[in-house]
C-alpha cells in the first residue's frame, strides 16, 4: 500500500491520510480489555485555562482511546471534572502564586511531591499531551520539566503543544533526540522555535528545507507545523495534509489536535501484524503517521462541523464530529 509517499529534500507530497488511518485504527476486538486501546495523560489547566486540556483530552477518548488523564492545578481540576465525568483528573501541579510564602526548601519538597505523584501513574500511559492550557508559570513549568525527563527516561512518547513549546523552545534539551517526541506548533510558537534553533526569521520561500532543518536540528524530533496545510516532518521528509477544514479558526482546535495525535500515535506504535510489516506504512515512523492521521481526522470534524454550525462552529461542535469522521474511513463493524 502506498498511503505515504513522500519527497526528500525541498518537496513535500500530500499524505495519503484516509489509508493512514484505516491502517492504524486498531478494530473493535472484544478480546481486547480495558486500556489496550490507549492511555493518554494530558499535562495541562491552570489558573486562566481549563478548556484546552479538556479539550485536548476529551478527543482522546471520542477517537477511541480507553482511559484519558489531566494533570493540572488544584483550581483547574474542579472546573474540568465539572465538564465532564469521562476525565480522570489529577489536582498535583502548583503555581508560584499559591506558594508564595514558601521558601527554596520547602518548594522542593512541593516539586518531589508532584514528581512522585506522577511516577505512581506515569509507566501506565501510552502518551503523554504535554502543554495544552499549561500557563507560563516559572515554578509549574520547572516541575513539567522534570515531568518530561522522567517520560523520556521510560521511552513514554511526548506531544509538546501551546505552553509546553514555550517551555521546550526554551529548554530544548528536553527533547533534543527523542524520536518519540512530536511538536505541534501554530504560527506563533513555530516563528518563536525557529528564531531559537535555526538563529534566523520564518523563510516563507524555503517552507520545507527549513522545517527539514528544523527537525534535524533538534535532533530528527516530529514536527507538525499547522497552518492552511499542515506540514510534517521527521527531518528525513516533509509530508502534507490539505484536506479541506472550516473556515472558522475558532480556539481549541490546535487541542484537539494534539489529543488525537497521541492516540494515533499510540495505535501506529501498536501495528505491527506482518501484512502492515510489508507496507510502506509500517516502515513510516509512527510519530509521523500520528501526525497525519489527526490532522486529517481534525480536518475532516472540522468540515462536518461547519457544514451544520456554520459561523457558529465552536471547538465543541467539531469535537462531537470526530467520532462520525472516523466511522466514515474505519467502520466500527
Ligand atoms: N479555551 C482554552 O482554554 C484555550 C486555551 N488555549 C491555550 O492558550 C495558551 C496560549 O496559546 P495561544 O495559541 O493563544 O498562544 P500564541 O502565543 O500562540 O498565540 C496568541 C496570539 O497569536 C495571534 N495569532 C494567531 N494566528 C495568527 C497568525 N496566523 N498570524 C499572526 N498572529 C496570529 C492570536 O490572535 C493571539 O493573539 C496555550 O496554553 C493554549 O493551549 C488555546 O489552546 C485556545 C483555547
Ligand atoms: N488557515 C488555515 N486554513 C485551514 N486550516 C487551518 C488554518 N490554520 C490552521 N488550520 C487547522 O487548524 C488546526 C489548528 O491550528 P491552529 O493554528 O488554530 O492551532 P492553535 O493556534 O494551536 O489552536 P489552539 O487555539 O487550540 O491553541 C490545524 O491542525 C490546522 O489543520
Ligand atoms: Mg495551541
Amino acid at each position: 500500500m502506498e498511503a505515504v509517499k513522500c519527497l526528500s529534500g525541498g518537496a513535500s507530497l500530500e499524505a495519503n491520510a484516509e489509508s493512514v488511518l484505516r491502517a492504524i485504527t486498531p478494530s473493535l476486538d472484544p478480546t481486547r480489555h480495558k486500556g489496550q486501546a490507549g492511555k493518554i495523560a494530558v499535562i495541562g489547566g491552570c489558573r486562566e485555562y481549563t478548556g484546552a486540556p479538556y479539550f485536548a483530552a476529551i478527543s482522546a477518548l471520542k477517537i477511541g482511546a480507553d482511559l484519558s488523564h489531566v494533570f493540572c492545578t488544584e483550581g483547574a481540576a474542579t472546573v474540568i471534572k465539572s465538564y465532564s465525568p469521562e476525565l480522570i483528573v489529577h489536582p498535583i501541579l502548583e503555581e508560584s502564586y499559591n506558594i508564595s510564602g514558601v521558601n527554596d526548601e520547602g518548594k522542593r519538597d512541593i516539586s518531589k511531591k508532584i514528581l512522585s505523584e506522577f511516577d505512581k501513574w506515569m509507566e501506565r500511559f501510552d502518551c503523554l499531551v504535554v502543554g495544552p492550557g499549561l500557563g507560563r508559570d516559572p515554578f509549574l513549568l520547572e516541575c513539567v520539566s522534570k515531568i518530561m525527563t522522567r517520560a523520556r527516561q521510560s521511552n513514554v512518547p511526548i506531544v509538546v503543544d501551546g505552553d509546553g513549546l514555550f517551555l521546550v523552545t526554551n529548554s530544548i534539551e528536553l527533547v533534543s533526540g527523542y524520536r518519540l517526541a512530536v511538536l505541534t506548533p501554530n504560527v506563533n510558537e513555530y516563528k518563536r522555535l525557529v528564531q531559537k534553533v535555526l538563529g534566523c526569521d520564518v523563510n516563507d520561500q524555503n517552507t520545507h528545507g527549513e522545517l527539514l532543518s528544523l527537525s534535524k536540528q533538534i535532533g530528527n524530533v516530529t514536527i507538525l507545523r499547522k497552518g492552511k496545510s499542515d506540514l510534517i516532518s521527521d527531518g528525513e521528509k516533509v509530508q502534507s495534509v490539505s484536506i479541506y477544514g472550516s473556515p472558522r479558526r475558532c480556539g481549541g482546535q490546535g487541542d484537539i489536535l494534539s489529543g488525537s495525535v497521541a492516540v494515533f500515535l499510540s495505535w501506529a506504535r501498536q501495528c505491527n501484524s506482518a501484512a502492515e510489516r510489508e507496507s510502506t506504512i509500517s516502515r513510516t515512523n509512527p510519530t509521523v503517521l500520528g501526525c497525519i492521521a489527526g490532522s486529517a481526522l481534525l480536518r475532516k470534524a472540522a468540515a462536518l462541523a461547519f457544514e451544520h454550525k456554520k459561523r457558529s462552529t465552536l471547538t465543541t461542535d467539531i469535537i462531537e464530529h470526530l467520532g462520525q469522521s472516523l466511522e466514515a474511513i474505519s467502520p466500527a463493524s
